[in-house]
């Protein structure tokens, strides 16, 4: 990718990813974070964005962009495309079982896309040092082996449970810990830590 910094290299001594023994089989749907959650939740104005585990430390995903996707006419906002490859690359977690947050991002926009183009994302993660989880990915226009027209290098910082509890409204952090699946999630991957 042109124009990755430093910041997105891993060190030497990084360690390749490990995918955990119970991640879910490849080819499985996974399951939104959090309902209300803009890229994987079942809201209307969202990006309804669906994963799936692939092999190793990998997901696909899949965003239909509609029109109220739109940054130019007929053309999807830039800033959504990055958050599209943002909740794949954040549909990770799952693999490895750990919860990390984007930490930096980094985006090259290769090809516009138009409204109706389902884009077909593939994300990796590379490398993992200490708390730092290095991945990749790809948005190819309408088949998993299309033109690629967005592609970012990310940096997730793995972090606890608490960082949600402690930053995020009282209101929806008290709505996800009473929700058995958000509890659910919190649990699987706080075993690891
Ligand atoms: C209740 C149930 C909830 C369940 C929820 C499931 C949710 C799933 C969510 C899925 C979400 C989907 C995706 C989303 O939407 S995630 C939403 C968008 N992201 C955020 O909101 C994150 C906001 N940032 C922070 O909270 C903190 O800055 C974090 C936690 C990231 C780090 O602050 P923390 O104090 O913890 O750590 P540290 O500062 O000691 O840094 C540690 C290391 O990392 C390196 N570093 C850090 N930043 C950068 C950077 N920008 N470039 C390069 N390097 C960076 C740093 O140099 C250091 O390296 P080293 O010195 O060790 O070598």
């Amino acid at each position: 990718m042109s124009g990755t910094t430093t910041a997105l290299k891993p060190p030497e001594d990084a360690r390749a990813p490990v995918r955990h023994p119970d991640a879910p089989a490849p080819g499985e749907l996974l399951d939104a974070h959090n309902h209300q959650c803009f890229g994987c939740g079942d809201q209307e104005s969202g990006l309804l964005l669906r994963a799936r585990a692939g092999e190793g430390v990998a997901v696909t995903a899949e965003f239909e962009v509609r029109p109220v996707h739109q940054g130019a006419p007929g053309l999807a906002h830039g800033g959504l495309l990055s958050a599209a490859l943002d909740e794949t690359l954040g549909a990770l977690n799952w693999m490895q079982r750990v919860i990390a947050v984007t930490g930096r991002l980094e985006t090259d926009f290769a090809r516009p896309v138009p409204v109706g183009t389902v884009l077909h994302l593939q994300a990796r993660v590379t490398a993992v040092h200490g708390r730092k989880i290095y991945c990749t990915a790809t948005g190819r226009i309408d088949a998993h082996d299309g033109p690629v027209a967005v592609r970012a290098d990310a940096l997730f910082i793995e972090v606890r449970v608490d960082h949600f509890i402690q930053n995020g409204r009282a209101e929806e952090i008290n709505a996800a810990i009473a929700d058995p699946d958000q509890a659910k999630l919190a649990r699987v991957c706080e075993v690891n830590q």
